[in-house]
């Protein structure tokens, strides 16, 4: 993982690193930041491609078997022009993309690397020549350039798992739980921190514990927006752990269902535009949930938790704790209000996500349509 986490950083500052398929050095580089492939043509000597993910594809008109593909550039395209191919919300007519062909692991490593960046996942990827190789290894060596292997870039999206290490931990009385413990656990690559607030006596309690993975939500957890009902699920779910006697919540990193809070508020402006949560996330390459719960079962396997009563509408997280080896004994459903700005949302969630529906949603529903 050594050299994933530091591509991570060198992308995010919009540096290109190198990415060896075992055939040949690919030059990649985020296109979020970038104003020009020129430099990038000009160090690897050959025209770079964009990489997109099927979501995307699929947003434009395209619909592809492979996980990405590549679609060459001309070398006139303007930035504004290609931004657009990776972010603007397609016109509905199938868009013209010329020479598109399967992402090879490569490309796919550049977007495993560009998620896990919490960048758009589109990158620049440009074939190194044979005349540009030795400037190349030079770069690498004097530190100029990263390298890394793309079967290491694919597994940027996993961590490592098992490894997840608990840092620090306080009390931290809670207004409507009193006995609360916040335990901070870190990933092993460094980048994200997750939080077990721990209510009560439930560290290695025998028998079922109730239990809530909240997905961070700046935007409603923090200054309550009215967009989604996250900042009530979160207080809610306190409440109602601590008046079920105690257990834990699992505060995880994971903005915007695993996308970033950059790509998030995107997503809202495009939901604005007259998409869905669902739709907006693939216009901008993602699938329906990026999230993954490995860390949430790692959390619970170091608290000594194998029982849960869960406390969600979704059944995702209750299928990826039976995955992970937990056992989920029953589950409890936890809702916030219901509001203008956030009814097209819930109904979202439900209706394309396979959420359970929240009462209050449905109750709303049938007083709009009276009859139906
Ligand atoms: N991409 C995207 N994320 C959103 C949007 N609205 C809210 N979110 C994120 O969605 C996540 C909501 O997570 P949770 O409250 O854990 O739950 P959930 O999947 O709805 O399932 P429950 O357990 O039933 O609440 C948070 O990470 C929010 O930041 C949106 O319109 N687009
Ligand atoms: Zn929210």
């Amino acid at each position: 993982m050594y050299h994933v986490e530091r591509a991570i950083f060198d992308i995010r500052r919009g540096l290109p690193v190198v990415i060896h398929t075992g055939s040949r050095p690919l030059l990649v580089q985020a296109l979020e930041g970038s104003d020009s492939v020129e430099a990038l043509a000009a160090l690897s000597g050959s025209r770079p491609a964009l990489v997109l993910t099927r979501h995307r594809l699929a947003a434009m008109g395209h619909s592809i078997s492979a996980e990405a593909a590549r679609l060459p550039l001309a070398a006139e395209m303007d930035t504004a022009t290609l931004h657009d191919l990776a972010v603007a919300k397609p016109h509905g007519e199938k868009q013209r993309l010329s020479g598109l062909s399967p992402a090879g692991p490569g490309e796919r490593g550049a977007l495993a690397l560009m998620r896990r960046a919490l960048l758009l996942p589109a990158a620049l990827c440009a074939d190194v020549d044979e005349a540009q190789q030795a400037a190349i290894e030079a770069k690498i060596s004097y530190g100029e350039l990263l390298r890394l292997d793309a079967g290491d870039a694919l597994k940027a999206l996993h961590g490592a798992p098992g490894m997840l290490k608990r840092v620090s931990e306080a009390d931290i009385p809670l207004e409507s739980a009193q006995a609360s413990r916040f335990v901070l656990f870190r990933e092993p690559d460094g980048l994200r921190e997750h939080v077990a607030v721990v209510i009560g006596a439930a560290e290695n309690a025998a028998g079922p514990v109730p239990i809530r993975l909240h997905s961070a939500c700046l935007t409603g957890d923090l200054f309550g927006s009215l967009r989604c009902d996250c900042g009530d699920q979160l207080r809610n779910a306190v409440a109602e752990i601590s008046a079920l006697g105690g257990g834990v919540l699992l505060y995880l990193a994971q903005e915007g269902r695993g996308i970033g809070l950059a790509n998030k508020l995107r997503a809202y402006t495009l939901q604005d535009a007259g998409l869905d949560t669902v739709d907006a996330d693939q216009v901008l390459g993602f699938g329906d949930d990026e999230r993954r719960y490995g860390v949430a079962v790692d959390m619970l396997n170091a608290l000594g938790i194998t029982q849960v009563q869960l406390l969600t509408n979704n059944p995702l997280k209750m299928a990826a704790l039976r995955d992970g080896g937990i056992e989920v004994v029953s589950r409890q459903a936890l809702y916030g209000s219901v509001t203008d700005q956030n009814q097209r949302y819930l109904t979202a969630k439900a209706n394309r996500s396979g959420h359970y529906l929240h009462d209050a949603l449905r109750d709303a529903l049938n007083d709009a349509q009276p009859n139906g």
